[in-house]
């Protein structure tokens, strides 16, 4: 049935995978600053010549590594000192660098120092660091170090150091002239690459040839030109707060409400400790479900379809509340204001289909980034994402969607991603970020997030069918079948730890594959294997001895993760210890940072500026304004020169009310619902105020939905003969005006209520038609008990309007009888002249009414 493991791992082994599902090494991470997590992620780029390389490992570099010094294409730096350089340090203002010389004869475990072995074979140096007093950080938001900084043979250099809120720089006094040195028969110079950052040819040991020297590899700064002679804007550096996540039996259940509540019938389940009393109708999704992933770790949540991936990552993104169990960060309960540190990509890109790459980016960065950024440091942010993604090629390709043409499915992901690492998030959440792209994208874009794990940040991400490759990328995973965890430790020691319980791939297999299928209760057993792939159709009992077998060894796999995790009760007392700092800080948010990014007029500016652009194709598009001048001229020839005829002239005021009351409402309709999951996303991540979107979008058609009837009015009035006379015709076209803003009114207010663009369209086509029945035109007699519909029929005003601006209750045409009032012809006759007055403010409330209905339907929907 499945194969057990002939020599189990002892139990030490296994509970050394238990304590790494916490973050036993977090204290040691935070207070240690790795020159290699300071990447190019952490910090802007300073220059628009950046230049990007991708090293064997796939590790997205600010700079090429350790390149020799080559005299065409380096900068001697011993020149350029002189000049002032000013740098900018990527780091945590927590840290402050070592002084001093570090070497492999100094480069002792005790000392708190690290050493890793680039791809290129030289070592980089990590300094020692001395956390600060993280009060001090906090309270004087400012730091200002001094000290001297000395590389081997080198003389000592003094520098400064100094931490704004947002801006960390370096400054480094001009060394002596030389600029070369020889140091076991090697030189080593200092140089600067054509690219941003400065680099020190640094130490190579060679036992073979007796061969060392050493050196400084400052590869972490970055050279902003002098300052005097740059017309550039320096960014300001974000920095990320490290936070660590911890998650405790999370049970998560939902009603389904395909059965009804039945009290009589309840079912306990006892689940990690907690007895949970369920009617038939509810379903639990999670059944307790603990971890723990810190800063610079990348967790990979594995299992089947339907196992309570999503779910999960909503809940840990802050997006789905009722749950049971806690989730902390950095020990802090988690709090909205948390929000502002997490992002969450959705497993769809719910994108603006006709933005471009760019300015999806742009207008995410205007509305994102903190006030104290300004709008062009806000613009080179975007922009240094987009380099930073890779994106630079695309970057006016329109970003696409299900109907329209644009960025690939990969891009498309890495303008997601783009979005939410704008701000600098601690805590970064994907859904399924892979889904659907081949294996080199998918391989590509989860380096990205191993380089931005890399830089300080927290990544937790549900992963489909993931190569092997990318399996061994993820630093820790989370397994899970049927909401159950089957698994939470380094990935590296999963197959262990399934060996150890007794199920092993007995063929070489992709470890995540072998995962979700035990997750699925299939072992890798060739023989089970077989047997299953037979080609003739299972008998219903086969069928059931299978699904029997599945579960039992779904269930043994679980009971072996309660035994052996949970009675350690790991979670609970894992080593999680950040420092005083990040706790204060995340407490800290919670009582003060309420605020918004951008003001009100700002948010609204953005968004009307992007809704004009999103719907330029619309709005502008020809099949429009070709459908208003074929209605136009078509409805002037019907009714060429109808000054002989008052009904026909009431005629054609009517059906110009009709045409422009439902051209407006029905593109109006649309535009809440289609926007709605947009809408959703963004406001999650608190972008903007829903007031200053709702004006935008109310705002931004205007001048299209105004252009269009003038045109129409325009050729309409003088071909069909009305009054000609400039005051009517200005009272006729203002007339009209007044109708579409109020049908258009009616359909935002529509859409907007029903969020369904099928009802939405129902419901205006049965609204229109009521108020156009009631309109006056059709019908003398309205049953009495109806009389009062007229009124709340925007036609019946707008029409009215039109009537008196073209009769007064005095004129009279020629008839049958000699001379007949105008007022008496039935058509004038059900609406009446005079009441233009009363009209008019009729017209005003509905204006204002509509917009007001649609505006609380937006508040009321969930967004
Ligand atoms: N509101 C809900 N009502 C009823 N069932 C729900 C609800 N939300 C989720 N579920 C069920 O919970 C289970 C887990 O759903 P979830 O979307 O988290 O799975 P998943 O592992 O992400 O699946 P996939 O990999 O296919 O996206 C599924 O069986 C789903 O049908």
């Amino acid at each position: 049935m499945f194969s057990m493991a002939s020599s189990p791992r002892s139990e030490g082994d296994v509970k050394e995978v238990v304590s790494e599902c916490g973050c036993s090494s977090l204290r040691e991470t935070m207070d240690h600053v790795d020159v290699d997590h300071f990447s190019s992620q952490e910090i802007p780029r300073l220059s628009t010549s950046t230049t990007r390389t991708v090293d064997d490992h796939g590790i997205l570099r600010s700079m090429p590594e350790a390149e020799p010094y080559d005299g065409e294409r380096g900068v001697d730096l011993d020149a350029n000192m002189s000049r002032n350089w000013s740098f900018t340090v990527s780091g945590s203002s927590r840290n402050r660098p070592a002084v001093g010389t570090d070497s492999d004869a100094d480069h002792q475990p005790g000392r708190n120092s690290n050493r890793t072995v680039a791809a290129d074979g030289y070592s980089k140096l990590n300094y020692d660091t001395e956390p600060m007093d993280p009060t001090d950080v906090l309270a004087r938001k400012s730091i200002s170090l001094e000290g001297l900084w000395q590389a081997e043979a080198e003389p000592p250099r003094s520098f400064s150091y100094e931490e704004a809120p947002r801006r960390s720089s370096w400054s480094v006094e001009p060394s002596r002239r030389s600029s070369e040195r020889t140091h076991g028969g090697v030189e080593g110079r200092r140089w600067k690459s054509r690219s941003t950052g400065f680099n020190f040819l640094s130490t190579r040991s060679s036992s073979e040839t007796g061969e060392k020297f050493t050196g400084l590899d400052i590869a972490k700064l970055n050279v902003m030109p002098p300052l005097k002679e740059s017309a550039e804007i320096s960014l300001k550096p974000l920095t990320t707060l490290p936070v660590s996540i911890k998650f405790s039996n999370l049970v998560y259940q939902v009603t389904t409400g395909s059965q009804r509540p039945c009290p009589s019938i309840s079912v306990d389940v006892t689940s990690w400790g907690q007895k949970l009393r369920r009617s038939p109708h509810e379903k639990i999704i999670l059944h307790g479900i603990s971890g723990a992933v810190c800063p610079g770790e990348m967790l990979g949540i594995l299992g089947p379809s339907g196992s309570g991936k999503t779910t999960l990552v909503q809940i840990l993104a802050g997006r789905l509340s009722n749950y049971e169990g806690s989730i902390t960060h950095n020990d802090v309960p988690f709090s909205k204001s948390m929000n502002r540190r997490t992002a969450l990509v959705t497993q769809d890109d719910v994108l603006y289909p006709h933005l471009t790459v760019k300015e999806t980016l742009i207008c995410a960065a205007l509305m994102r980034l903190p006030r104290d950024f300004s709008r062009q440091e806000k613009r080179r942010r975007a922009l240094d994402v987009l380099l930073e993604l890779g994106l630079d090629k695309c970057q006016d390709t329109p970003v696409g969607g299900a109907y329209v043409r644009g960025a690939s499915g990969g891009e498309r992901k890495r303008v997601s991603i783009g979005c939410e690492i704008l701000t600098d998030p601690s805590l970064l959440l994907l859904d399924e970020p892979t889904s659907g792209l081949d294996s080199t994208t998918a391989l590509n874009i989860v380096r990205i997030l191993r380089n931005l794990s890399h830089a300080g940040k927290t990544i937790i991400s549900t992963i489909h069918q993931p190569s092997s490759v990318i399996y061994h990328m993820f630093e820790k995973i989370l397994l899970l079948s049927d909401g159950h965890p089957l698994f939470c430790g380094r990935g590296n020691k999963a197959l262990g730890y399934f060996e150890y319980i007794g199920f092993h791939p007995t063929f070489a297999s992709n470890p995540a594959d072998f995962l979700v299928d035990l997750a699925n209760g299939v072992t890798h057993d060739l023989e089970d294997l077989n047997r299953e792939s037979s080609p003739f159709v299972l008998s219903k009992r086969r069928a059931e001895e299978i699904a029997d077998e599945r579960n039992h060894i779904k269930k043994i796999v679980k009971d072996a993760y309660l035994a052996h995790m949970l009675q350690e009760n790991k979670f609970d007392t894992g080593d999680l210890r950040p420092s005083s700092a990040e706790r204060f800080q995340i407490a800290h948010d919670t009582v003060e940072r309420r605020d918004w990014s951008t003001s009100w007029l700002e948010q609204f500016i953005i968004l009307a500026r992007r809704a004009v652009k999103e719907r330029r194709h619309e709005n502008f598009s020809v099949p429009r304004i070709l459908e208003t001048f074929v209605v136009a001229i078509i409805a002037s020839l019907i009714w060429w020169n109808s000054s002989s005829s008052v009904e026909d002239q009431a005629g054609l005021l009517f059906f110009s009310t009709m045409v422009w009351g439902y051209f407006p409402l029905y593109s109006a309709i649309y535009t809440f619902p289609l926007e709605r999951e947009m809408v959703r996303k963004e406001r999650a991540s608190g972008m903007y105020r829903l007031s200053a979107y709702f004006f935008a979008q109310s705002i931004i058609d205007l001048p299209m939905e105004l252009v269009l009837p003038t045109i129409y009015t325009i050729l309409v009035y003088w071909m069909g003969g009305l009054k000609p006379s400039a005051v009517a015709f200005f009272i006729t076209w203002a007339a009209l005006l007044f109708n579409v803003l109020v049908a258009q009114g009616m359909g935002l207010a529509i859409g907007a209520v029903c969020m369904n663009l099928k009802k939405a369209s129902h419901l205006a086509s049965a609204s229109m038609l009521v108020i156009l029945m009631a309109g006056g035109f059709f019908s003398k007699d309205i049953f009495p008990a109806l009389g009062w519909l007229k009124y709340i029929s925007f036609s019946y005003h707008a029409f009215k309007l039109e009537l008196n601006a073209q009769f007064s209750e005095e004129d009279v045409y020629p008839c049958k009888a000699g001379l007949c009032h105008v007022a008496d012809v039935q058509a004038i006759s059900t609406v009446g002249l005079g009441g233009t007055l009363s009209s008019a403010l009729a017209m005003l409330g509905f204006l204002v009414g509509f917009r007001l209905v649609a505006y609380i339907g937006l508040r009321r929907t969930k967004l």
